[in-house]
């Protein structure tokens, strides 16, 4: 679903004029306090339980600062108890009104850092932020996705009509904790853990008065606060303008949080009328066998209940829940249907223990330079740019490209990955194409959309690119200049939104120079391109701590495998020509054949590290035409005991004895 269409489905037009305030703020905000609120659900549900509060009047806020901040007297009852409660709180801090606050931006790895640590949020937020811009476009409002300590993660939206200074605070990296920008929405939401909106004077600082906000916290299945999501925009936008869309989208974040828990749990959905089960207002309670271990808050507020029933038993909740839990009655009398998810438990093989892919549990290990192509991939994708990733193989180019995918606004579509040298030459069309019922021999019978048109809305990851055939790189091009892909066979061209990502180890320039790669789809694919380093040109600080990560995902040091120091010295100091994946896999092979405890020296490596090979291999060049004309002669001519006491291959001394000129006398 485009977006669009997800717009269109909630009642909301997709399209608005992207003038700020065509027509005025405040017309422009009722306009979507009106469109906001048709929902059944805001109406038959109270999801917030702040209270709507009569906006107080600007000459009331002036009278309130006046007489709180300069006669030090308690102000009006028109200022909200929270508002008040806030600027007392910044005043026990030591926060002055007329003081600007200083605004110290993270750093670009901080923020990085900080927005991996949020990755699942990030993730999770992303088709809201986007239908939360597109919604309040014509109110020229900045929506923003925080971290639980009020660092703003990402932002979106169009902030033309806010001033320079504000605009610069609303940035990534900037923290709007209340203890750094005194009251705002942002850190005071989080302060109480409650939906706010702070309006012009009731900023604590005078910096902040062209301002409302209007911020949700965002809680995981637990009640814990994870994030927060904030509407911001001019202080002359009317009261509540962003207050149902921003809840009502924190509410989809949280359900998404929910239903991403793990599937070891089984869900229990509910809701007083049948034909509500399953749908927007459901409640949901994740059970780990009986006991309550998440919820929803549409499960508090059926329940009449609040986050302290986490942990309960579910006899305590529920009075009678049958097998199929069709029918329930809670212990306070009240009847709801319902419909139980039973849990999927994962068979695990007796006794193996299973090492733990490090992209799939904690995602890869990052370096600087990772995490800056990392950081720039991402940003390609958010700006629809086409990436090549260069690196040799196995330096993490895919999986670089998934994390991006992982971080990027396209997080929420799909990732379709075609290695172009693995597929063979008759099929290959036909896969990345799609192809029309009945279009070849062997088709299946309702024909296939194709590897291309799956990845709408997505990211098409071509990996080995410059393998890809001459034949087909024009039809590609075709469909990059288009947009569109046509099937085989004929039948109706279907429009693809797609960004694409390439991977190679082969010099494309190189490539186009032979006349074995367009030079026009090259430039089409490498509007941006990326190098990742090869392990052997890391520092040797970033080797040991990937070592460490390697290591630990291999599932050795679960099983108390250790390695000396001396294994661990000599497996950072090996070149890795296979760079991470060989060295990921060598370190998988030490852990699964090394015993429960054991202590790994030098000696278990495998046979390349072993010193006496190292020493060979590395002086391999110098290897002179003495040293092997004696070790020859020492073994009457034999290659293969020649080499294998210079620690080389067969092959590679054959190579060394062709390039200095050294005829083989004796038997192989
Ligand atoms: N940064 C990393 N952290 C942890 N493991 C990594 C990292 N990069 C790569 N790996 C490991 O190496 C394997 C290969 O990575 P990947 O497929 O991304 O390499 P590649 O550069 O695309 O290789 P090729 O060019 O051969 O396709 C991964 O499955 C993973 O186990």
């Amino acid at each position: 679903m485009n977006l669009s269409q997800f717009a269109t489905t909630r009642g909301f037009p997709a399209r608005h004029p992207r003038r700020p305030f065509p027509d005025g703020p405040q017309k422009a905000g009722r306009r979507l306090s009106r469109r906001a609120t048709p929902h059944g659900g805001e109406r038959s549900m109270n999801l917030s339980n702040t209270p709507v509060r009569p906006a107080p009047s600007e000459a009331d806020l002036a009278r309130a600062r006046r007489d709180f901040f300069l006669r030090g007297r308690p102000p009006g009852a028109l200022l909200g108890r929270r508002v008040l409660g806030s600027w007392m709180r910044c005043m026990q801090r030591g926060l002055v009104a007329e003081r600007a606050c200083p605004v110290e931006p993270l750093g670009s790895a901080a923020l990085l850092a900080a927005r991996e640590r949020a990755e699942l949020l990030r993730r999770l937020a992303a088709p809201e932020l986007e239908f939360l811009a597109e919604t309040l476009a014509d109110t020229a409002s900045q929506v923003i996705l925080a971290n639980a300590d009020g660092l703003i993660l990402d932002t979106r939206g169009d902030a033309r009509a806010m001033d320079r200074a504000t605009r610069v605070a609303l940035l990534p990296g900037v923290s709007w904790a209340e203890a750094a920008m005194g009251t705002n929405a942002i850190g005071t939401a989080l302060a109480d853990n409650e939906l706010t909106e702070i309006w012009g004077g009731e900023h604590f600082h005078d910096q902040h008065h062209r301002l409302c906000c209007t911020a949700v916290p965002i809680l995981d299945h637990t009640g814990q606060p994870v994030g927060l999501l904030d509407v911001s925009g001019d202080a002359r936008l009317p009261r509540g303008y962003a207050r149902a869309i921003v809840l009502r989208a924190a509410r989809e974040i949280e359900q998404r949080w929910l239903l991403n828990a793990p599937e070891r749990y089984a869900r229990l959905r509910f809701h007083p009328e049948r034909a509500c089960v399953g749908a927007y207002q459901e409640g949901v309670l994740l059970l780990d066998d009986d006991r309550i271990v998440g919820a929803n808050r549409s499960a508090l507020q059926w329940l009449e209940t609040d986050w302290r029933l986490i942990g309960r038993a579910v006899d305590q909740v529920f009075e009678h829940a049958g097998p199929s839990a069709e029918r329930l009655r809670t212990r306070a009398g009240r009847a709801l249907f319902g419909q139980l998810q039973a849990a999927r438990r994962p068979r695990m093989a007796a006794g193996a223990p299973r090492a733990v892919d490090p992209v799939e549990s904690d995602g890869p290990w990052l370096g600087e330079p990772q995490r800056v192509a990392l950081e720039r991939t991402r940003r390609a994708i958010d700006a629809g740019l086409s990436t090549v990733l260069h690196g040799e193989t196995g330096c993490g180019k895919e999986v670089l490209a998934r994390r991006a995918h992982a971080l990027s606004s396209r997080a929420s579509g799909p990732f379709v990955a075609i290695n172009c040298a693995a597929l063979p030459d008759t099929l290959i069309e036909a896969e990345l194409f799609g192809y029309t019922e009945g279009a070849f021999t062997g088709a299946r019978r309702k024909g296939s959309p194709g590897r291309i048109a799956e990845a709408d809305g997505g990211i098409l990851f071509l990996d080995e690119i410059g393998d890809m055939p001459l034949l087909l790189q024009s039809r590609l091009l075709r469909v990059l200049q288009e947009h569109r892909v046509e099937p085989l066979g004929g039948g109706a061209a279907r429009a693809v939104d797609c960004v694409v990502l390439c991977a190679t180890h082969r010099d494309l320039d190189a490539l186009v120079a032979s006349g074995e790669f367009r030079a026009d789809l090259l430039y089409r694919l490498r509007e941006h391109q990326e190098t990742l380093p090869a392990w052997r040109t890391l520092p040797e600080a970033q080797r040991r701590d990937a070592l460490s990560r390697l290591w630990a995902c291999a599932g050795g040091p679960a099983r108390g495998v250790r390695l000396a120091p001396e294994a661990f010295d000599r497996l950072v100091a090996h070149a890795w020509p296979g760079n991470f994946r060989q060295c990921a896999a060598a370190l998988r092979a030490l852990a699964a054949f090394a015993d429960d405890g054991a202590q790994l020296g030098p000696a278990d490596l495998p046979a390349e590290l072993q010193p006496a090979v190292e020493a060979a291999r590395a002086s391999l060049e110098e290897l002179s035409h003495g040293a092997i004309v004696s070790a020859l002669a020492r073994h009457r001519g034999k290659v293969a005991a020649a080499a294998a006491e210079l620690g080389i291959h067969r092959a590679t001394l054959y190579r060394r004895m062709r390039k200095l000129g050294i005829a083989a006398s004796g038997e192989g």
